[in-house]
């Protein structure tokens, strides 16, 4: 497991590209056949992946969480970005299409991912947080009928924003929420840009609350976002290209602008779950 501390908006206006990077920057997630794991001082998030192609992966806590399996003291958020897959935890499998999640609760011993096929592996990506109980664990799927140990993500919870004018049309599929799927702190979803909006979250805010993890992803290997990030009047970019991660401080801002339309998965942890918890940057303020 990488291990990242937490930095300081102090520090952090000094940085160079290449140190701004090395802090927040996630690149080497998705490698065939590893689970890769990012544990950040930050809120204690984890971010990471798992894509099976030849094997099937075992989430393990490593050395570093000192605990005897990944969820002993944590819960879990997954959503896979790639072919259909399967995730079975403590015997029972639950079968992860494209663009579907699961929320693992505290607790959960044994858990292992698999792709249905090779060809086109399932690519989970993983966000989880320290958990003080159990919640019940559940797949999401964005459409569907709800049935036994499946939620269907609440028409209320796909909230579409912005407009082709200022570039920024684009939906918000909440996954994990209170009144939806219960967590302790974790909440997750995805952001999909219309074609010709290239825009996310543009007015911005920070979120003293809460932290949050960006991944960029269903963009062409030579497209680009630049992920703003720092304080509203000390801004940085990061150049990330797809399927990469960013971390984000609670203090800092975090919004992009690509070279065309993309999708993102947020997932944020901390003080609170209330989603619209925000701190509005006013446009004219930014710096
Ligand atoms: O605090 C909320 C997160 O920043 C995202 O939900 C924002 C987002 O997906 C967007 O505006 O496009
Ligand atoms: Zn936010």
């Amino acid at each position: 497991m990488e291990l990242r501390t937490a930095a300081s908006p102090r520090d952090v206006k000094h940085y160079t590209t290449e140190r701004l990077r090395e802090e927040f920057l996630i690149d080497d997630l998705f490698l065939p056949d590893v689970i890769k794991l990012v544990y950040s001082h930050i809120d204690r998030i984890i971010t990471g992946s798992a894509v099976p192609v030849k094997e099937t992966l075992k989430l393990t806590a490593g050395d570093e969480l000192r605990a005897q399996y990944f969820c002993e003291r944590r819960e879990l958020g997954v959503i896979n970005i790639g072919g259909a897959g399967t995730i079975t935890i403590d015997g029972k499998a639950y079968h992860v299409a494209h663009k579907e999640g699961m929320y693992i609760g505290m607790g959960s011993r044994d858990i292992t991912f698999a792709s249905d096929d090779a060809a086109a592996p399932a690519k989970f990506y993983l966000n989880s947080a320290p958990a003080h109980r159990t919640c019940p664990t559940v797949l999401i799927k964005p459409e569907g009928t709800p049935e036994d140990g499946v939620v269907i993500v609440k028409d209320c919870n796909k909230v579409e924003l912005g407009s082709l004018e200022t570039a920024n049309h684009r939906t918000i599929c909440k996954y994990i929420l209170p009144g939806q799927v219960e967590s302790c702190q974790l909440e997750m979803g995805m952001t999909k840009l219309e074609p010709g909006s290239v825009w996310n979250t543009m007015p911005c805010h920070t979120h003293d609350r809460r932290m949050e993890v960006y991944l960029y992803f269903d963009m062409p290997e030579d497209a680009l976002v630049m992920h703003y990030m720092g304080e509203p009047t000390e801004t940085r970019h990061i150049v990330m290209r797809n399927e990469q991660a960013v971390i984000s401080p609670s203090w800092s801002i975090h919004s992009g602008c690509g070279t065309q339309a993309y999708t993102f998965i947020w997932g944020m942890v901390g003080e609170n779950q209330d989603f619209d918890d925000m701190d509005d940057v006013a446009m004219t303020d930014l710096l």
